[in-house]
């Protein structure tokens, strides 16, 4: 399987999130990729490549163009605050607030784009952010280009990144970005099967009232677990999407033999709408040693996971989510691959 990575990524690193009440160390980090693209080289899993430039124009197939600017200008504001270290929001607009009107200062623009403290800018988080959703595209592209699989080892992740704001480590949703190729290229249908611990609402809020992309996410229950506020099995689409939208929220301490029975019923989803392409948001932070999550995954269960993606039978692109079990990312994830890899 091709691998698509950039080295762009270490300009990310923020310094602190605010994280159980306190701002700690954060566990987004560049460690995570280097894992896993060491262990993509140690099992020979392919090729690895740089990403292609494909430009703003397909970011702009799913992000709103004001938040793309400020995203690309948010360090250059904040800087020109006098300030040195990570961006970061001090005040969001909740129930009753205003977002009709769009602040001018920065410190207000965090708050109107973020929808939680787990985004920090630094100086060279755009051309990272950037970067990842070039990784991803280029995933896109090879699927149209008839590889069966690609590897989209993009950091920052995206999955909570919406139409319009950030949060939870994600700026661009890199997997909605490489979806809306893939339709733009001529994939009629395109599934999405989100593996992450955590509900992906910002891919789900992206596609929700469309019938041409299936969202389906197994992950922690929205009751008890970040984000909170989205991702539960009700949401199932609107409008023309009503149907195209599958949550399979699960309970703190799930074990494979729970996981799999959701794996199935989504993958079932999957096979119902039958997809030209399928793009899986692979987080692995559904590990037992997960330091942020609370599923009991073990490493063996990762190559069980891509196995029935495999037997799904679709032309896969896999996209780099979280996973914040350093030491065992990279076995985790091309766990996944081997696993998929194995049932084509
Ligand atoms: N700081 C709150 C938790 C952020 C979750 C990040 C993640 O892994 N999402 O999939
Ligand atoms: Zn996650």
């Amino acid at each position: 399987m091709l691998t698509i990575y950039s080295d762009s990524h270490r300009l990310h690193h923020g310094q602190a999130e605010l994280i159980d009440g306190e701002m700690r160390p954060c566990f987004e980090m560049p460690s995570r990729a280097d894992m896993v693209l060491a262990r993509v080289q140690a099992v020979g899993l392919g090729e690895v490549r740089p990403p292609q430039a494909f430009g703003l124009e397909p970011v702009l197939r799913v992000h709103d163009a004001g938040f793309v600017q400020f995203l690309q200008s948010a360090w250059q504001r904040w800087s020109a605050a006098g300030r040195s270290h990570d961006a970061l929001p001090l005040v969001w607009p909740v129930r009753r607030l205003r977002t009709d009107r769009i602040p001018q200062d920065i410190d207000g623009l965090l708050g109107y784009y973020a929808m939680d403290a787990g985004v920090p800018i630094t100086a060279g988080t755009w051309e990272a952010v950037w970067q990842s959703a070039q990784v991803a595209m280029t995933g896109a592209q090879l699927l149209q280009q008839g590889e069966r699989a690609a590897f989209a080892l993009c950091r920052p992740p995206g999955h909570h990144a919406a139409r319009d704001y950030m949060g939870g480590y994600c700026y661009l949703n890199n997997a909605a970005i490489a979806v809306q190729m893939l339709r733009d290229q001529g994939a009629e249908r395109v599934a999405v099967l989100d593996v992450d611990y955590h509900h992906g609402n910002g891919t789900q809020d992206i596609f929700y009232r469309r019938n041409d992309v299936l969202v389906a996410s197994i992950h922690g229950d929205p009751r008890v677990e970040y984000p909170y506020f989205l991702g539960y099995a009700d949401e199932i689409g609107a409008g023309e999407g009503e149907g195209y939208n599958a949550n399979f929220p699960l309970p703190h301490g799930t074990v494979w033999a729970a996981y799999q029975q959701a794996l199935q019923a989504a993958c079932e989803r999957v096979r119902q709408f039958a997809p030209d392409a399928l793009v899986v948001s692979l987080g692995v932070d559904t590990y037992q040693e997960d330091p942020i999550s609370q599923f009991k995954l073990s490493s063996p269960d990762y190559l069980r996971m891509g196995e029935h993606i495999g037997g799904l039978g679709c032309p896969t692109l896999f996209v780099m989510e979280g996973g914040y079990a350093v030491e065992e990312i990279g076995i985790n994830a091309v766990n996944v691959l081997q696993g998929f890899e194995s049932a084509q």
